[in-house]
This record gives structure tokens, sequence and C-alpha cells, in this order.
């Protein structure tokens, strides 16, 4: 598998003019890989994940997936967004198989992966619980565990994290992480947080506002396991400066001269 993204631009018309919300942005992302794309607000990011899920047409430049052109949704990426948008009247269950259920999987083979993507995400005594029964971290585990059921090629994520308090957010990178660990799954998550992108990717795009262009590359190479002390070590904290400073002097609004 491979996600690759040429010389794409997106533009919007809007009523003051055309609005280049991304400029010639070109990526690569390998099987297995786990990538995170930073950036601030209006840098185009959540723009970037929809036109790779096929949710948008770019206005020019190609996205493809295995080589082949992405010109709509597909069940080879999986999408996982910060709300959680899961039906609120379905079980956990219903909601992890709800995609397999659209693709006519046998219920015997449905039943089998559910079981399997709830204990993925540690929920197997939640099955026939209903969204609202559990916390904002168990319903984003399901949303996990849907988008993993459909067993797409890339999961792609737009800020998952962004609504939950800070000590549950650290629970699911933590969770995250080793999920990504044990299946092996190519992730490709954008974020406005730089030490969750840090903390998360192998290697990941810095993004730059108005218009969104991709402004630099850092490989995360930190060395041993990642656990909470890999955010103290020296390379973190350097690469969190130097993204920092990327990122110091973007999404401040435009000043219109008087
Ligand atoms: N459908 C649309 N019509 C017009 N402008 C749009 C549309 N969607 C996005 N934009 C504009 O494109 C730019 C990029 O938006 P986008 O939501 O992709 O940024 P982002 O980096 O994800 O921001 P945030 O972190 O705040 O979600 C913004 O200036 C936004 O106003």
């Amino acid at each position: 598998m491979n996600l690759s993204v040429h010389s794409l631009y997106k533009h919007f018309k809007t009523k003051q003019g055309t609005l280049v919300a991304l400029q010639n942005i070109n990526l690569k992302i390998e099987q297995g890989e786990f990538v995170c794309a930073v950036g601030a607000s209006g840098s185009g990011k959540s723009t970037l994940l929809r036109l790779i899920a096929g949710l948008d047409t770019p206005t020019s430049g190609e996205i493809t997936v295995n080589g082949v052109s992405v010109t709509g949704p597909g069940a080879d990426r999986g999408m996982v967004f910060q709300k959680y948008t899961l039906y609120p009247w379905m079980s956990v269950a219903q909601n992890v198989g709800f995609g397999l259920k659209l693709q006519g999987v046998p219920t015997t083979k449905r039943r089998e992966q559910i079981a399997y993507y709830l204990d993925i995400v540690g929920l197997t005594q939640f099955a026939h619980a209903l969204p609202k029964e559990l916390s904002g971290g168990m319903q984003q585990r399901v949303a996990i565990a849907r988008a993993l059921a459909s067993q797409p090629r890339i999961l792609l994520m737009d800020e998952p994290f962004g609504a939950l308090d800070a000590q549950t957010k650290e629970k699911m990178q933590q969770f995250l992480l080793e999920l990504w660990q044990r299946t092996g799954t190519t992730i490709l998550m954008i974020t406005h947080d730089v030490e969750e992108a840090l903390f998360l990717s192998q290697r990941l795009y810095v993004m730059s506002s108005r218009p969104g262009t991709i402004k630099t590359e850092v490989n995360m190479d930190l060395p041993g396991d990642r656990t909470y002390h890999s955010k103290k070590h020296s390379i973190f904290q350097d690469r969190k400066e130097m993204v920092l400073d990327l990122l110091r002097n973007e999404g401040i609004p435009e000043v219109v001269p008087c």
C-alpha cells in the first residue's frame, strides 16, 4: 500500500474571491507508516484529509492509493473524525459492524470481525451498550474499531482526540500507538497539537497557512520504545522547539493596510 499526493491544489470560491486552501501539496506514505500533518488553524489540514478521503475533489493535482486515482470515498480509506460520529440508537457492536453490513459481509463473519475489533480497542464488555453510556474516550475507541473493521488500507484521522480532556487524550495517544504497533495499520493523522504529532508519528509534515503548503518534513527517529518518558528526551524537545518555531508566525490574521 502507498498513498501518494502529487501537486495538489484546492481553491474555494468565497464572497471575497478565490481562497487558495492548498497549494502544491506533495506527500507519500508507505505501508505501515504512522504519519502526522500538523499546522495552525486554517492551514488546510481538514481540506487535505477530506480530499484524500474522496469527500471533496481537488482543483488540480492527483491523489493515488496503490497507484489508483482517488475519485470518491472508498473502503480502502477509513475515516475517524474529531466529533463522535456513532449512531446513538445503535449498540456499540452494531456501530462497529455498520460498514461491514453495508458491504454485505455475512452475519457470522460480521460477528467475528466485530468481536475481534472490540477486543483490539478493549471494549468487549460494552458490546451491547449504547454510545451515550460510554465516556468520550470510549466512544472514540468505538469509532476507531468501526473504521478498522472494514479493513482499510489506510486510516485517516482528523483531530481524533481534539474533543477530549487532557488526561483522556494522553491515554488515547498511548492506546493508538499500541494499536498501531500491534496491527501495523497505515495511519495519516492531522492535528494542531505539535506534541501529539511528534509523540505519535514516525514522520510529520508541517503545514503553513494562507495558502496551505507543506513547509517541511520532520523525521521522528526517537531511540527506544515510545512512552511518556520519550517526551522528555532531548531529541523530542529539540524537534518540538523547531516545529513550534516554524509554526510561530503561522495562523496570524492578515493585516489589512489602512
Ligand atoms: N467549503 C469551504 N468553502 C470555503 N472555504 C473553505 C471551505 N472549507 C475550508 N475553507 C477554507 O479553507 C481554509 C482551510 O480550512 P481547513 O478547515 O482545511 O483548515 P484546518 O487547518 O483544518 O483548520 P482547523 O485546524 O481550524 O480545523 C480555511 O481558510 C477555510 O476557511
